[in-house]
């Protein structure tokens, strides 16, 4: 019998590498002194060491050459949010991530850490220190939670100690830091159009927003804690900044550091919401003649107007997790990170 060959366990591949989260973790990883190669759709940097794969993870025989020889792969390659393209997302995060297990599984990957999220379990209603024995949102509020629902239930049921294949879904919230293409860039466009005068409901809401460095020191704690006797096999965990803010104060903080106004005025959630919906279905029944993106989605509203802050006791406990960059620095490096959108730039 032919014996399988072990890769080094500090040989890993990083799907979605190019992107926000897979950049900064990639360029940890390498730091750490881990053997690093990429796999993504498109190539957005250069580093000495690295290996580059270009395709779509929906296609096997293009991710097999990137997770050969690899012992850990994370997985953390997703369509962005505000597409809202239902067949997109259902492909790419439902079965490109089965594409993802069959390739790990041929390949002879040992440890698969995906990125999930914690929206998970959020429906559009408060969440106050949120556990991950939350049930999954019976009615997602999106598609793209729709399928970040499926992608993490496929990743963790397919966790099997006698395959010598172990997973871990790492559950971030509201990641932000430099080279974030949502939050702030989003946060400051609106603020350009005008639209930032408004707090929507009584601005008291608590949510969770995590420096991305944070959510890197996760997904690495949960790689080296993955083992076939450990507790964190097939099993979910939040990462946090584990210090809730209010939403609007955070966006106030970060608008206010570029120079511009922080929103004053109140506007009742249940109104702000019900116009969000509206302009959604619009925006689907005009969509063969008329394309336009709202900036108020209902997702935004609620994340915008709602409680949603999740407790990381269980990764401090099984992971050892500690956030390693408080709220008040990671808002001060992401401020200076962007010259080019504080106002008058
Ligand atoms: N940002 C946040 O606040 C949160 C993010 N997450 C999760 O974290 C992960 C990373 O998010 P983030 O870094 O913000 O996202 P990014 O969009 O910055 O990164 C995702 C990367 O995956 C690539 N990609 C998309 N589709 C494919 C495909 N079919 N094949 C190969 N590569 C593909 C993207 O390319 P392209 O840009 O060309 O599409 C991009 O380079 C995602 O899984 C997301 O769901 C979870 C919670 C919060
Ligand atoms: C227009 C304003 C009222 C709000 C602007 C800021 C928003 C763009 C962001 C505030 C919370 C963010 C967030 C996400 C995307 C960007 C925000 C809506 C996610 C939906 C990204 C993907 C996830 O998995 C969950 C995130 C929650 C928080």
């Amino acid at each position: 019998m032919a014996t399988r060959v072990r890769p080094s366990n500090k040989r890993c591949a990083v799907i979605g590498g190019s992107g926000f989260l897979g950049r900064h973790l990639v360029e940890t990883l390498v730091d750490r002194g881990y053997s690093v190669s990429v796999f993504d759709i498109r190539q957005s940097y250069e580093l000495p060491g690295l290996t580059f794969h270009l395709g779509d993870l929906c296609d096997e025989q293009a991710l097999l050459p990137a997770l050969k020889n690899a012992s850990l792969v994370f997985h953390c390659a997703s369509p962005a949010p505000a597409s809202d393209d239902r067949e997109l997302f259902e492909r790419v995060n439902i079965q490109g991530t089965r594409t993802v297990i069959q390739a790990c599984l041929e390949a002879g990957v040992q440890k698969l850490v995906l990125t999930s999220s914690a929206s998970v379990v959020f429906e559009g209603k408060d969440i106050k220190n949120g556990q991950e024995d939350l049930p999954y949102a019976g009615k997602p509020i999106d598609y793209y939670t729709e399928t970040k629902i499926e992608q993490e239930k496929l990743v963790l049921q397919a966790c099997d100690r006698e395959k010598d294949f172990l997973t871990v879904a790492i559950r971030p919230h509201g990641i932000f830091g430099p080279r974030d293409p949502q939050l702030v860039p989003i946060l400051v466009d609106t603020a350009r159009r005008g639209k930032m005068k408004f707090i929507i409901g009584d601005g008291t809401n608590l949510v969770d927003f995590t420096f991305v460095e944070n959510v890197v020191h996760g997904h690495i704690l949960a790689a080296e804690n993955l083992r076939p006797n450990s507790p964190i096999c097939g099993k979910p965990y939040h990462i946090t900044n584990d210090e809730p803010v209010r939403f609007w104060d955070f966006m106030s903080e970060v608008l206010v550091a570029l120079g511009y106004a922080a929103p004053r005025f109140h506007l009742p959630y249940i109104l702000v919401y019900g116009l969000a919906l509206l302009l959604w279905l619009l925006s689907m029944i005009l969509r063969p003649v008329l394309s336009f993106k709202p900036t108020f989605t209902p997702m935004r509203v609620a994340l915008a107007g709602t409680h949603h802050y999740y407790s990381c006791d269980r990764a401090k406990q099984d992971l050892g997790y500690k956030p390693v960059v408080s709220l008040k620095e990671g808002i001060q490096r992401t401020v200076q990170s962007y010259p080019h959108l504080r106002k008058g730039a």
